[in-house]
């Protein structure tokens, strides 16, 4: 078995290096580009090739428009390029050149009569905070990015690690700075928490304890779902102070509380039967998460359950994820991406059963994995 997958891995590799050795030819390449039955593909590659080189000047149109309000502007009625201008303060030229581009790129769509409206994926950014808040945040990432070999020399940026304020800091260190990052995360957490919630019923549990909870959003968009459970949520004292306030605003002061503490130097609350880490682990290097696994073991029960959300490295049909977060955690200086099989390992090193992978809706997202303490 082991002998018949290295030989299919062989023979991939093989066609793989076949593949590389023609497109690098010159000649092959004219030959594909004529020839009909390889003319597709050599089409197909020479977009994917485009969009790679142009994906900058896309995300900076997107940014763009999101600034400018464009698809809130003709959410309800598609609206012509004069009066867009007159909304956005734009030359009519600058207005109709981005207009144009926003339709090449489908966040719009021109009707026959010239009037633009939404495109099928400008449609998927209202009612989205979470992607736009992410678009603006990018301006800090490509401040990083813009020399990126270094970037990868220095092996951190300066705007990301300063944003993340607990990113190269000594374990026990006072937490400061916490504030930007805390409304970013809550901004963006209902669709990783849609995740969780329609992949794992939270409501089994009596008593959930969310390390990293940030600002208490993901407690509060899975609390309507499992009304019987108990919520504490774990972070640095500040951002717990946060979560307090707000579990307070939402009405749910009465079954979730909000603990301030390092989970480097610092004990865990005890009590929960469900450990989560939403969007936690990547943010650390193998030592912590290793170490933070080990503590979260110890402290649940025989039958207690851990669930780690986050994007995964690998993820079929969500690749490119992994090469976001490569860079992105490089700006942030510490952290990586991690494949579903080294959470894996990681889980069963620090003495947890059965980790498994759970079926998620857009893995793009975030995968979730589940393990368990077994009975003693
Ligand atoms: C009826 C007919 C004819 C057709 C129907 C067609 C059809 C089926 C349409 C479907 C429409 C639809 C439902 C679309 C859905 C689209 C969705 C869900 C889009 C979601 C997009 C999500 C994106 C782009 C997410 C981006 C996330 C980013 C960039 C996240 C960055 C996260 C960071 C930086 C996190 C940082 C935290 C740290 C530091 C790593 O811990
Ligand atoms: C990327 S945010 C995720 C927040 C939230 N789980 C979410 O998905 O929206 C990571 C969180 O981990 C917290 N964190 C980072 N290092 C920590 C530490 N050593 N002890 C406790 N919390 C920490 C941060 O303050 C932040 O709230």
């Amino acid at each position: 078995m082991a002998g018949a997958a290295a030989a299919s891995a062989t023979l991939r590799d093989r066609i793989g290096a076949l593949q590389a050795r023609l497109s690098a030819s010159d000649r092959f390449r004219r030959w594909a580009e004529r020839f009909p039955l390889t003319r597709p593909i050599a089409r197909r590659r020479a977009a994917a090739l485009f969009d790679l080189c142009a994906g900058f000047v896309y995300a900076q149109a997107l940014s763009a428009a999101l600034r400018l309000g464009l698809f809130e502007m003709v959410r309800e009625r598609p609206m012509p390029a004069v009066a867009i201008s007159l909304r956005a303060g734009l030359p009519l030229a600058s207005t109709t050149r981005l207009l144009e581009a926003c339709v090449a790129l489908r966040l719009l769509a021109r009707r026959t009569d010239g009037a633009y409206g939404l495109g099928a994926l400008g449609a998927a950014m209202v009612d989205n905070p979470g992607v736009a808040a992410m678009v603006g945040h990018h301006a800090l990432l490509y401040e990083d990015l813009r020399d990126p070999v270094a970037l990868l020399r220095a092996g951190r940026g300066e705007a990301l690690s300063g944003f993340w304020a607990y990113a190269g800091t000594e374990a026990g260190a006072p937490a400061t700075g916490v504030d930007p990052y805390g409304a970013l995360m809550a901004a963006s957490q209902p669709m990783v928490a849609a995740q969780v919630a329609d992949a794992y019923a939270i409501g089994q549990h009596r008593h959930v304890l969310d390390i990293g909870g940030g600002e208490g959003r993901f407690v509060i968009e899975v609390a309507p779902r499992a009304p019987e459970t108990a919520f504490t949520l774990f972070d640095l004292p500040p951002v717990a102070d946060r979560a307090r306030a707000r579990f307070a605003a939402a009405g749910l002061a009465a079954r979730s509380s909000a603990e301030g503490g390092d989970f480097r130097a610092d004990p865990l609350p005890p009590g929960a039967d469900l450990v989560t880490l939403v969007r936690v682990l990547h943010d650390h290097d193998d030592a912590v998460v290793r170490a933070l696994l080990g503590k979260v073991r110890a402290a649940l029960p025989s039958g207690g359950r851990i669930l780690i959300a986050e994007p995964m490295a690998g993820t079929p049909g969500a690749e490119r994820v992994g090469a976001y977060f490569a860079l992105y955690l490089l700006a942030m200086g510490q952290g990586r991406l991690r494949s579903a099989a080294e959470l894996a390992e990681m889980l069963r090193a620090a003495g947890f059963a059965q980790p498994r992978l759970l079926r998620v809706r857009m893995p793009l997202i975030a995968s979730v994995m589940v393990a368990d303490v077994m009975g003693d």
